[in-house]
């Protein structure tokens, strides 16, 4: 197996555009870059403002189709004494990667997302995380990540690669839970996010 390139079920390279690939397009009612882009959804554990437990990440939209983002790591968010846990590193990751579907006006859940962990993120510290779409292959969105620690010039913490895979809403109405999905619905301000995602509630 030596110098071969890993496969999947889907039997292509699991996380590079593969040859034909779309170049990404961003859509041109994108948000300007800098606009901060808000939460899909309010209860969110990335990015929900009313989530108390989550990671209230702020991403913004950035250049072409890509986004920035910030994340202050917590206490709560320890794995060893005084250093974030891997799990929560990945979840921050997930959350930036996911909103680079705003740029696209898509809907997408992660399929796959590999990461590199290269350097401890001390509690207290500021991640700043880029992410940007790197092709599109029929429903595949693949994209790249990388956090910094205190500045978006500081040194690199982690990198990740991740395949999306495009939904339709009932993907959310189908398999969520009866509650939260009918408050989501009732609430005017998730139909602006759907809208603005160009999906029919
Ligand atoms: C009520 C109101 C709600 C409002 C909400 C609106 C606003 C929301 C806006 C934005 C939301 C984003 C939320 C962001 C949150 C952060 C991101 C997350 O953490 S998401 C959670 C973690 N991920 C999952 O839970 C996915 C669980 N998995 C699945 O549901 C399925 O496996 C899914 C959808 C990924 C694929 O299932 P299939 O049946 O649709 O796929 P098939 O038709 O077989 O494949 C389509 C193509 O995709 C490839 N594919 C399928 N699964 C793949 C995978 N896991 N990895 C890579 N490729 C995959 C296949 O090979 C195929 O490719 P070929 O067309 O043949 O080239």
């Amino acid at each position: 197996m030596s110098g071969a390139t890993a496969t999947d079920s889907t039997g292509g390279s699991a996380l590079t555009p593969p040859p034909g690939a779309e170049t990404p397009v961003r859509h041109p009612d994108a948000p300007e870059p800098g606009t901060p882009l808000g939460s899909h959804y309010e209860q969110c554990f990335g990015c929900g403002e009313a989530q108390s437990h989550g990671l209230h990440l702020e991403a913004r939209a950035g250049e072409g189709v890509g986004v920035t983002a910030e994340f202050t790591v917590r206490p709560a968010h320890q794995g060893a004494p005084g250093l974030a846990h891997g799990g929560v590193l990945v979840s921050a990751l997930d959350e930036t990667l996911g909103s680079v579907q705003w740029l696209l006006r898509t809907i997408a859940v992660t399929g796959r997302l590999e990461t590199e962990f290269v350097r401890p993120v001390p509690v207290g510290t500021t991640l700043h995380l880029r992410a940007h779409c790197t092709g599109v292959s029929g429903r595949k969105i693949y994209s790249s990540a990388e956090g910094r620690i205190g500045s978006p010039d500081g040194p690199v913490a982690v990198r990740a690669r991740a395949v999306f895979v495009e939904v339709q809403l009932e993907h959310f109405t189908k398999n969520g839970r009866p509650e939260e999905i009918k408050a989501a619905l009732d609430n005017p301000d998730q139909h602006k996010v759907v809208r603005a995602f160009e999906v029919n509630p």
